[in-house]
């Protein structure tokens, strides 16, 4: 199929520089006169989907601006690209594949499809149906102690095995969802071709107990393939050769690999080609999180994304609210010139959320070439990070409020706990609005100075300290609020982001949904792996890195 020719730079040239202007207007860059400005500009600067609550209202985004970003999304053709989405079209156009991870959580006749690599379209609903039913097959029969050990008794553990998509999304929402709904079995994840990650794993589990998952799309990666070895080695070394096929089960777009590994057909869990590493928690990737906190946790998950596809694909572009939030980052990013983006979601079981938010945001848009071959004309994706709220608030919020560079922060709350100590939930909740508040208004060299003053501080103190306790204030934040965690509600914030991302590639004219930037370092790794060996030739390398290898060797005793 032909691919439509890729929108050059000039398209969006002049919503660009209408953005420009208006920031670098006298108070382009301030916020609380905005509010100053509109009575209801908290109001206006804030959209709902069911319960879940936007509010970017704490940005410098003018009405203005908002008008001007509305037109950069349409001079990009933000609408079209989503429709090219839905229908399958070969966005992922270095690969020829569509990014059809939404078929994974729709319904079995939603009829979604997706390209072929041999050409034509494949019914990707059904085939995601089809795949879904095995899963939940095996789930239930694990959980119903129908599939056992090889001693014939229950599985207690699964321990699922694979890194970068094929783990951030299953453990951030097994973590999440096992609080949330119960753990069925107590899920653990490696991921790191470090030993000692493994050596940790094998002292707490128990082999005669676990079930493996070995995840991985491609069954090549080094890290989950090194670390597979390893579990079938502790498996088969405690529990006999036979074991394998009842403690092993492959999740995976690679059938020829899983069973070069010896894992039998019916324990492969499938997906396809058309669904990214990052975007695979919903298919067989899942299955961990399925395993976890149940199936019925699994289909509720699945439900919340399928809302928010559903919101995403048919809500005009003001009132949806991944646009609205996509939107709301070019303005930080590529207009206000803020470079990072700081997730704080103020909830313990969350705890993984920036992890996996910095692979589907940097993995999906750390790139510098448009689909029409030129160069970026705008930074394409803030450095993501966070830790849970409130710990951040004592580690590196200390540079949100008072260092040079403006950080944007996304606070995300849900207004219910899921604990029976409702003040300790009221805490945690006024810390979200008072970090947000703070940010936004600041407090001025007067305003310190009348502090000190009724706190007794003398006239030299105030001087020489009153400067350091000052906050420029104006830093802005995005809040998303909804009433609480569970299955669904995850299922729709995940896809808010997933969608976010998406629109705002969509802006700067890259593909999302490639990944060639991760390649060169996995082949030098490769190639530097017999190297390593003692008295090896080292190969071709710059100085440093040669240098690197002798110190390693002779501290090791072997050089
Ligand atoms: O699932 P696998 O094929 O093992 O891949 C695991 C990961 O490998 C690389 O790091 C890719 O860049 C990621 O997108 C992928 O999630």
């Amino acid at each position: 199929m032909s691919e439509p020719t890729p929108l050059p730079a000039s398209a969006t040239k002049a919503a660009w520089d209408k953005l420009d202007a208006l920031a670098a207007a006298p108070g382009g860059r301030l916020i609380t006169p905005l509010f100053a400005a509109d009575p209801n500009r908290a109001e206006k600067f804030s959209a709902s989907f069911e319960d879940m609550f936007l509010d970017f209202s704490k940005t410098s985004i003018s009405p203005e601006a908002m008008t001007g970003l509305f037109e950069l999304a349409r001079a990009a053709k933000v609408e079209d690209f989503i429709v090219r989405l839905f229908a399958g079209e070969p966005v992922n156009m270095t690969e020829h594949r569509s990014a059809m991870h939404m078929a994974l959580r729709s319904l079995p006749d939603a009829g979604f499809r997706a390209v072929l690599p041999e050409g034509g379209f494949e019914d990707a609903s059904k085939v995601a149906a089809h795949e879904r039913a095995h899963m939940e097959k095996f789930v239930r029969a694990v959980h119903a102690g129908e599939i056992v050990a090889a001693d014939g008794k229950p599985f207690t553990d699964v321990l699922n095995i694979g890194i970068g998509g094929s783990d951030l999304g299953p453990r951030m929402v097994s973590l999440a969802l096992t609080f949330v709904h119960g753990a069925k079995i107590s899920p653990h994840f490696l991921s790191n071709v470090d030993g000692h990650a493994f050596a940790q794993l094998s002292r707490e589990l128990d082999p005669a107990r676990t079930l493996v998952l070995v995840a991985s799309k491609t069954f090549t990666t080094l890290e989950t393939m090194t670390n597979g070895h390893a579990a079938r080695d502790w498996i088969a070394g405690a529990l006999g050769e036979d074991a394998v096929s009842h403690h092993f089960a492959a999740l995976s777009t690679n059938m020829k690999e899983t069973g070069k590994f010896g894992i039998p057909e019916d324990r492969v869990f499938g997906f396809r080609d058309w669904v990214g590493g990052r975007y695979s928690v919903w298919s067989a990737i899942g299955l961990s999180v399925a395993l976890a906190a149940g199936w019925d946790a699994f289909e509720d998950f699945l439900a919340g994304g399928r809302a928010m596809d559903g919101h995403f694909r048919n809500t005009p572009l003001e009132q949806n609210l991944p646009v609205l939030m996509a939107l709301a980052g070019i303005w930080n990013l590529d207009v206000q010139h803020a470079a990072t983006l700081c997730i704080l979601a103020y909830d313990a079981r969350l705890a993984r959320f920036p992890a996996y938010l910095q692979q589907l945001e940097m993995e999906s848009n750390g790139k510098s070439t448009r689909l029409a071959g030129d160069q970026v004309t705008h930074q394409t994706c803030p450095v993501v990070f966070g830790e849970p709220g409130t710990d951040a608030q004592h580690s590196f919020m200390q540079l949100v409020h008072q260092g040079p560079a403006h950080v944007p922060v996304d606070f995300i709350l849900a207004a219910e706990a899921d604990h029976n100590r409702p003040e300790a939930h009221r805490i945690l909740a006024a810390n979200v609005f008072a970090q947000a508040e703070a940010l936004l208004a600041g407090k001025s060299l007067e305003e310190v100075t009348e502090e000190m003053k009724k706190a007794g501080a003398d006239e030299e103190t105030i001087k020489r300290v009153a400067p350091h306790r000052v906050f420029t204030g104006q830093r802005p934040s995005t809040t998303v609020l909804y009433k609480k965690l569970d299955a669904y509600s995850l299922g729709r914030l995940i896809v808010l982001y997933e969608h976010k991302v998406a629109v705002q590639g969509a802006i700067w004219g890259i593909n999302s949904y490639d990944q060639w930037g991760v390649e060169l370092g996995k082949k030098l790794a490769q190639a530097i792996i017999p190297s390593l060996e003692p008295k090896a030739d080292h190969g071709h390398h710059d100085g440093s890195t040669l240098g690197l290898m002798n110190k390693f060797l002779s501290l090791r005793g072997e050089g």
